[in-house]
This record gives structure tokens, C-alpha cells and sequence, in this order.
């Protein structure tokens, strides 16, 4: 048992119990309100630069399997939880939540408030943090909260893409092979899956790729995967984008579809706290169908700040009609905020995004 503490930007601090790897992390303190899916989120590049916090109170209970992971490994800063599950109960568990961040070099607190802090963030906003596993100095974990850049000027995705391109054939026999470039700004592996189930080969390609280099894998759709950070910073990503637009049909998930967006002449803002669960309703506008959606952004997209007037916001959140989907017909480009591959949350989207990544491609859905 260590002692460690939480201290967050606006002076705050709680005392806890530490686990997994000893040491000092810092980055923004998010919450998420999944129930299940910790190995999922744990292992989501996405969260690179955030320190993550469960507001379910009980984390670990079925162990860790390494087959569902999203990435080669845990990817937030550090994990806060109000109680570790030490004996987990699963027949594919391979260890406890304790041995994951100890193997993964990362800490955790548990036994904090994790109401009181989730309250706190929603009334002041997402806010910079920093956990210490080792000690329980409140005032130096409040001044390295403080000491640390926001999250918008760091450049998180060169830490998860991937360092060149790397092909994966999908083992699903089909007559008509067709090929999707993925952009990998931190890409979780159920997108590259969702798309080799349905006999799509996968061409996996740097978050700086130029069109040009693109153009040479001949694809017949260019895919955006979802990525941590403010996509502002994805510059090369949205000169892709742009041009590419036209020539080839354009897909992208959360990050991604914020690229795409920005690439269509709109803006990104930062919201107040974010959204991240498995039980976000999605207002489909075309059918007025409601979707319950796994999410996990922190930015989102200005519904009317397009400059190409031809795009239409298609999906909105019910609890914020913030934008959750755009479409450009004419250009074949659309995308979603929310993961539609799932993993974890609930699959209610899936067949309707990747059947349509399918159609765009004269596949079959
Ligand atoms: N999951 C994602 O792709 C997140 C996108 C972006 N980093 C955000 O927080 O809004």
C-alpha cells in the first residue's frame, strides 16, 4: 500500500491509496460514466495526455484479457478509481488491475471521492491534474497541475501513430478486394477489425502522410481513426483531407470527423467537460431514430461554421445537440463523433457506419 494524491488546477487535492506504478504523471483529468469496458478505455490512444476516472465505483472486477485491448498497451497518463478490484471473477482474466498498470509502468489512485471530483469538473470544466503514486504531497501535486501546458498545444498524436505503413489483408473471402487507407492518429484496433470482417483490405498509414503518398496505395475510400488532442494540431491530416476531397470517398470516426470537418472550413471547440460513456443518445435527422452511442471526445465541431455550404450535419447529441455526424454527398465524405466500431459500449451503430463505408465503395453492405 502506497500513499498517493490527486491535486488539480484549481487548488483541489485528495489523499488516496496508490497502485500500479510508482511515480508522478500529469494531464487533464477527465471522467468517463462506462460501467464496464476499463481494458477498452484503458488501452485507447484517444487518451493520451488525460488522466482517466471512472465514475462507476467499482474497477476491475472481471480482470484484464489482453485480446481486448485497443492498442498495444494502457494509454492514459493515469487511472483514478474509488475501488481496484483486487480478486477479479472471469474465466479469460489473465491479472488484476494492479499488475496492468504495474506492467504498464503507469499509476492509479484509488479510495478518492470520485463523486466530489466529477462534480467538480462538470462546474468548473475539464481541468489539468497531477497524480503522484509514492507520496501524498496535496501542494506539490496541485503546483505540477498547474506547472503543466494545456492539453491544445501539445502534439500527442506523433506519440501513438504508427511509424510507417503497415498492410493487413482481411481473411474474408469476397469477388471485389477493396483497399481503405486509415490514417492512424492513434487508431483503436476495432476499427482496422470492423473493416477486415467485411473483406476489406486495411492499409494503415503515418498520422503525417501526405495525399501524394496516399494516392500511391490507390484506395478506394480514405478513413480517418479517432486520435487524442485537439485536432487543430492535425494539420497534415487536413491538408489530406483537403486534397483528397472529391477523388475518393472519405470516412472518419471522432477525431477524424473533426479533421474532415476542419477540412470543409469548420471550426472546433473545446466543450466544458466532454463526452465520455457507452450511453450517449445520437439523434439520427434523417430518420429521427436515436442511437445509444459509446463516445469519448473533448472537442467538437461548430454545426454552423462550414465553409462548403453543401454539408449537413446529419446526427446530433440529444442532451447538448452538440454535431455527432456530417455528410458532404456530392464529395462521398462522411463522419461520425461517436464509435460506432464500439469497444467498448454498444454495437447499435456498427452495421449502419461500416455498411455505409461499404456502399461508398459499391461494396456490399
Ligand atoms: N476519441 C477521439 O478520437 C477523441 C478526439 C479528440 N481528441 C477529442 O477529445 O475530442
Amino acid at each position: 500500500m502506497m500513499d498517493a494524491v490527486i491535486g488539480l488546477e484549481d487548488g483541489t487535492f485528495l489523499k488516496g491509496t496508490g497502485f500500479g506504478a510508482e511515480g508522478i504523471v500529469c494531464g487533464e483529468l477527465v471522467f468517463t460514466t462506462q460501467y464496464t469496458g476499463y481494458e477498452e478505455s484503458l488501452t485507447d490512444p484517444s487518451y493520451s495526455g488525460q488522466i482517466l476516472m471512472f465514475t462507476y465505483p467499482l474497477i476491475g472486477n472481471y480482470g484484464v484479457n489482453d485480446e481486448t485491448f485497443q492498442s498495444d498497451g494502457v494509454k492514459v497518463e493515469g487511472l483514478v478509481v474509488r475501488e481496484a478490484c483486487r480478486s477479479p471473477s472471469h474465466h479469460q482474466s489473465m491479472r488484476n488491475i494492479y499488475k496492468l498498470m504495474e506492467d504498464e509502468g503507469k499509476p492509479g489512485i484509488s479510495g478518492v471521492d470520485t463523486r466530489m471530483l466529477t462534480i467538480g469538473t462538470r462546474e468548473h470544466g475539464t481541468m489539468r491534474a497531477a497524480l503522484i503514486n509514492g507520496s501524498d504531497d496535496g501542494e506539490e501535486a496541485v503546483r505540477l497541475a498547474r506547472a503543466q501546458p494545456d492539453i491544445s498545444s501539445l502534439d500527442l498524436i506523433s506519440r501513438v501513430t504508427c511509424k510507417e505503413p503497415y498492410i493487413i489483408k482481411s481473411q474474408v473471402n469476397t469477388d471485389d478486394k477493396k483497399n481503405v487507407v486509415l490514417i492512424d492518429l492513434g487508431m483503436k484496433k476495432n476499427i482496422s477489425t470492423s473493416l477486415l470482417n467485411r473483406g476489406i483490405d486495411v492499409t494503415v498509414v503515418p498520422a503525417t502522410t501526405p495525399a501524394s503518398v496516399i494516392q500511391e496505395f490507390d484506395p478506394d475510400l480514405l478513413f480517418l481513426s479517432n486520435g487524442p488532442g485537439d485536432p487543430q494540431n492535425a494539420n497534415a491530416a487536413i491538408d489530406a483531407v483537403k486534397e483528397m476531397a472529391g477523388t475518393v470517398p472519405i470516412a472518419g470516426i471522432c477525431l477524424g470527423h473533426q479533421i474532415i470537418a476542419r477540412a470543409l472550413g469548420a471550426d472546433t471547440y473545446k466543450l466544458k467537460f466532454g463526452h465520455r460513456g457507452a450511453n450517449q443518445p445520437v439523434k439520427d435527422l434523417e430518420t429521427g431514430i436515436v442511437h445509444i452511442t459509446s463516445q469519448n471526445h473533448g472537442f467538437a465541431v461548430e454545426g454552423d461554421s462550414f465553409d462548403d455550404t453543401d454539408v449537413i450535419v446529419t446526427q446530433i447529441n440529444t442532451n447538448d445537440r452538440t454535431v455527432e455526424g456530417i455528410e458532404q454527398k456530392d464529395l462521398d465524405i462522411f463522419s461520425v463523433q461517436y464509435h460506432p466500431e464500439a469497444h467498448a459500449g454498444p454495437r447499435d451503430t456498427e452495421k449502419i457506419f461500416f455498411g455505409k463505408v461499404m456502399k461508398a465503395m459499391g461494396g456490399r453492405v
